[in-house]
């Protein structure tokens, strides 16, 4: 009976002590049921070594690692089809106990890319989406200190082509789950996770896919976590600590392609302007003239107030009364190039073809611009802004894709998955005192779930300086092994969380 009782006092404890924790994060609730399993995310040394060799270099002769598997995509019609395979092959292998657990179900949709159906112990809970691609963008070898398929571990850091975009994810996400199993783990909420094969190349044949499916099963989900931001480093001059950024929104695209025709003719008696010639002055005209500062609309404001005390002064005083200083901080903000892309629409000319001989006048030059779009504008308004730009009727204008920004997912109290994301940071990164909603300036998979949601979160879990931001999609593009070891243990909590921690309902006061 004794005995009995000391043990009914320390689960006390420890019941108490769970709530003790989650008290800090405001709106949120425990049940009980998941605080009396939950699995601590400590994992040993043999597990570390093992979760770092599946996803930089495999011990095995007959495997590859994740990195060394080259799953390049160049276009929405040209990506390596045998990576892509291979990579499926190798995630079947290294994560059986995923692959060979009765509740999950595994399908290929597309081809390449993976959907995992987790069916939770209470299907009474609305689902959840995890998120994450494995195709990565080219990598010419030169300029890179190791090769970029090689995996290589130097200095604490895993080299390679998608270490941070976004192979970490894919690996990360399997690899908690595969401890988890281990650990006999049952979630309660159910779960997907969806891993594209094409998203760096618009998506359209994995996620878009994949979100059709689960559509027509009639699917809704709670939320959904994909890459896109993360804990910023000094990406705004005197921030004193990093921060955690979720970005509740997403910028939109067009891909519009300039096009000249001329007649064409011999290089030696050429007329006033070749195609060449009128087509760079449009593009240099675009480049030149940037589309509005919209500093304002959307949640950079938020995002800066919630900041002001993390800046010394004046900063915080400037940021704390942007009603009165906003001019002010519009015009900082675009002296930089990333925080530029955050108040307005961005113009980047990324493609230029013409001519085919040294002494002909050529017929056609053609150029590309990106766009991205700021969330308070839309396709058609920026293509009015520059048709106006280039005013130059010789310059065809054609839209070769193009989206608008996505509705802002909510960051209140009662928003599950901002919550659970806020709380998770709190919990595996407790030096980090600030967890801010944001936009994400590039573009996810995760555009493609918003019929299914209306809760989409980006974040990466781990810092990211300024100077780790050139290697996605650049150079040298490197993760620590701590950072990654940090972003399983992220995905482990998690997963724990999103059966544990509810959100409150609103107190509703009878009269
Ligand atoms: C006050 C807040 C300051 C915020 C500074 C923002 C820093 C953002 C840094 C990096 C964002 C990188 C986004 C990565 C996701 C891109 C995924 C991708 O490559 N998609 C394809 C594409 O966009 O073309
Ligand atoms: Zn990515
Ligand atoms: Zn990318």
């Amino acid at each position: 009976m004794a005995r009995r009782c000391l043990y009914l006092l320390a689960l006390g404890g420890v019941l108490l002590l769970g709530i003790a924790t989650f008290s800090r994060s405001k709106g949120l609730r425990r049940s009980l049921r998941g605080a009396a399993s939950r699995i601590p995310s400590q994992f040993s040394e043999e597990e570390r070594v093992d979760m770092k060799r599946r996803f930089s270099i495999s011990d095995c002769l007959t495997l590859t690692g994740a990195i060394q598997i080259p799953t390049v995509s160049f276009t929405s019609e040209d990506y390596n089809t045998t990576a892509l395979a291979e990579f499926g092959e190798y995630i079947y292998k290294v994560f059986p106990t995923v692959f060979s657990t009765s509740f999950i179900q595994h399908e290929v949709v597309g081809g390449y890319s993976h959907l995992f159906t987790v069916q939770g112990s209470d299907p009474s809970l609305q689902p959840y989406l995890l998120l994450a691609h494995i195709d990565v963008v080219p990598a010419p070898a030169e300029g890179w200190k190791v090769p970029p398929f090689s995996g290589l571990e130097h200095d604490g850091f895993i080299w390679g082509r998608g270490t941070l975009d976004n192979k970490n994810s894919v690996m990360a996400i399997l690899q908690a789950l595969e401890l988890l199993l281990i650990r006999d783990y049952i979630p309660q909420r159910p779960f997907f996770i969806a891993l594209g094969h094409d998203e760096e190349v618009s998506g359209k044949n994995g996620a878009r896919k994949i979100s059709t499916l689960l559509q027509a099963r009639g699917v809704q989900l709670a939320f959904v976590v994909d890459e896109g931001s993360f804990i910023l480093d000094g990406f705004i001059p005197n921030v004193k600590k990093p921060f955690a950024q979720i970005a509740v929104a997403e910028k939109g695209s067009i891909n519009l392609m300039l096009q000249v025709n001329v007649t064409p003719g011999h290089s030696s008696a050429p007329q006033k302007e070749t195609s060449i010639g009128i087509l760079a002055a449009a593009v240099s005209r675009l480049e030149q003239t940037p589309l509005p500062n919209m500093f304002g609309d959307g949640p950079l404001k938020t995002t800066l107030e919630l900041l002001a005390n993390e800046f010394s002064f004046p900063t915080n005083i400037i940021l704390s009364n942007l009603w009165l200083f906003w001019p002010f901080v519009r015009r900082f903000l675009e002296r930089n190039h990333i925080t530029n892309a955050l108040v307005r629409t961005t113009t980047a000319l990324t493609m230029f073809n013409a001519g085919i001989k040294v002494n002909v006048i050529p017929s056609v030059a053609q150029a590309v611009v990106n766009f991205r779009i700021h969330p308070a504008q839309t396709v058609q308004e920026v293509l009015e802004l520059v048709k106006n730009i280039v005013a130059d009727d010789r310059v065809q204008l054609h839209v070769l894709s193009a989206f608008d920004p996505e509705p802002v997912s909510p960051s209140d109290n009662q928003a599950l998955g901002y919550q659970l994301l806020r709380h998770t940071i709190h919990s595996v990164f407790p030096e980090v005192s600030i967890v801010a909603p944001g936009t994400c300036i590039g573009n996810t998979d995760s555009r493609h779930y918003k019929n299914l949601s209306n809760g989409i979160y980006r974040f990466n879990p781990f810092y990211l300086r300024p100077q780790d931001f050139t290697g996605i999609h650049g150079l040298n593009e490197k993760i620590s092994v701590q950072a990654y070891e940090t972003h399983v243990k992220f995905i482990f909590e998690l997963i724990q969380n999103a059966d544990t921690v509810r959100v409150s309902v609103p107190h509703v006061h009878e009269l």
